[in-house]
């Protein structure tokens, strides 16, 4: 899995029948070195060298597998699959677009392993957002906890997974998660992350820059919907521009928590727990933040045993061995999908 956020690839095993997970395995992820990053920056949008870059982002996912077999003593004969979500580079599914930039014959080939890749086009192609695609490993590792459940996603972008109390899902993707945050600590302090939300700690919300952010029509929009990294980079980057770095921080990571707060309009009931998983959930401003104007607790997905750096990689593992089987990956509440929608092509190693 490549993240919005652009910070690396994450990888993962579990061993699972694509409707349970009997158990999660090792997991590592891999920052991208900064000059490949860079030319990933470069191509968001679809524009310049996309299939140079696409062939070394590729290349750099097939090292990441191999270091995670290799440092966990993993044979390649134990491995049924590699998901390879790839990395999103444009997402307009209202006009029918959404683009991953990864190359599944040449992984399948280079770690000589079967590997399905391209799980939005399907659902997009069928008039479905293409996202997001994580609810259904949400559910399936939410089995046996109390309901109506939140899962939050805090990536790039947020997104959540409601889950009703008889197993029934919406999702959408919230607003800004750390992208915008991260894009302003990387031009105010050279540094990517506001790491631990130090900036933001030692800043003031412009109160005033809150109130036009979630005057924002896309909070009131119905679900399903989706967002791209930089949907909200334009009116949000306009909203604190100006403003001190640490103020800057502040008002940004409240800007997150604000969508989410926002998000919870569209619920059918309330939720009695959010489980928060992603980068977001280091960020203490944020955790703080979500605390605060959340009616529920609001716990790390690792408070109930999951590994919230790793359950997206995770949730591609799943959605390949789902894809194998012919299962749905999306439904009317997750993507808009008119009915339930499998997913994902198949390459195997050696049919090139
Ligand atoms: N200690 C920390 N303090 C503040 N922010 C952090 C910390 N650790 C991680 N993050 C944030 O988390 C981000 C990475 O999150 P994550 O790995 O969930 O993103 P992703 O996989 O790119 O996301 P997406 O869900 O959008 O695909 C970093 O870019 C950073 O903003
Ligand atoms: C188009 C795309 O890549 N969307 C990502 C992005 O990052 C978070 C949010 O926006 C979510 O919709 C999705 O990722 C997760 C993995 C998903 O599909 O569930």
């Amino acid at each position: 899995m490549s993240g919005t956020s652009l910070d690396g690839v994450d990888a993962a095993l579990i061993r699972t029948d694509g409707e349970r997970v009997a158990e999660f395995g090792p997991s590592l992820t891999r920052p991208y070195p900064a000059p490949l990053r860079q030319r990933l920056r470069g191509i968001l949008g679809g524009v310049g060298p996309v299939a140079e870059v696409e062939r070394d982002v590729t290349l750099f996912h097939a090292e990441v597998v191999r270091d995670l077999l290799a440092e966990s003593g993993t044979s390649r004969a134990e491995v049924a699959v590699v998901g390879f979500h790839g990395h999103t580079i444009l997402h307009r599914p209202e006009q029918g677009r959404t683009w991953q930039i990864g190359d599944g014959a040449l992984l399948a080939e280079r770690l000589e392993l079967s590997v399905v890749n391209d799980f939005r086009s399907e659902d997009v192609a069928a008039g479905g957002q293409g996202a997001p695609l994580v609810p259904v490993y949400h559910a399936a590792l939410a089995e046996g906890l109390a309901r109506p459940l939140a899962v939050l996603n805090l990536g790039g972008v947020g997104n959540v997974t409601w889950i009703g109390v008889d197993g029934g899902l919406l999702a959408f993707d919230t607003g800004p998660g750390n992208a915008l945050i991260d894009d302003w600590a990387l031009r105010h302090t050279g540094r990517a992350v506001d790491v631990d939300g130090a900036l933001a700690a030692d800043g003031t919300v412009d109160e005033e820059a809150l109130r036009a952010f979630r005057a924002h029509p896309y909070f009131t929009r119905l679900p399903p919907k989706s967002l791209d990294r930089d949907d909200f980079a334009k009116i949000a980057g306009a909203l604190v521009e100006g403003l001190s770095a640490s103020d800057g921080a502040a008002t940004l990571s409240a800007f997150s928590v604000a969508a989410v707060e926002l998000a919870q309009a569209h619920f059918p009931a309330p939720p009695a727990t959010w489980l928060v998983c992603g980068g977001g959930r280091h960020n203490p401003v944020i955790m703080a933040g979500l605390r605060r104007c959340l009616p529920a607790p609001v716990k790390p997905v690792d408070a109930v045993g999951w590994d919230g750096d790793a359950l997206e990689a995770q949730a591609f593992a799943f959605l390949a061995v789902r894809s194998l089987k012919g299962l749905p990956l999306t439904w009317p509440g997750t993507t808009g999908a008119a009915r339930p929608l499998g997913g994902g092509r198949l390459h195997r190693p050696g049919a090139v």
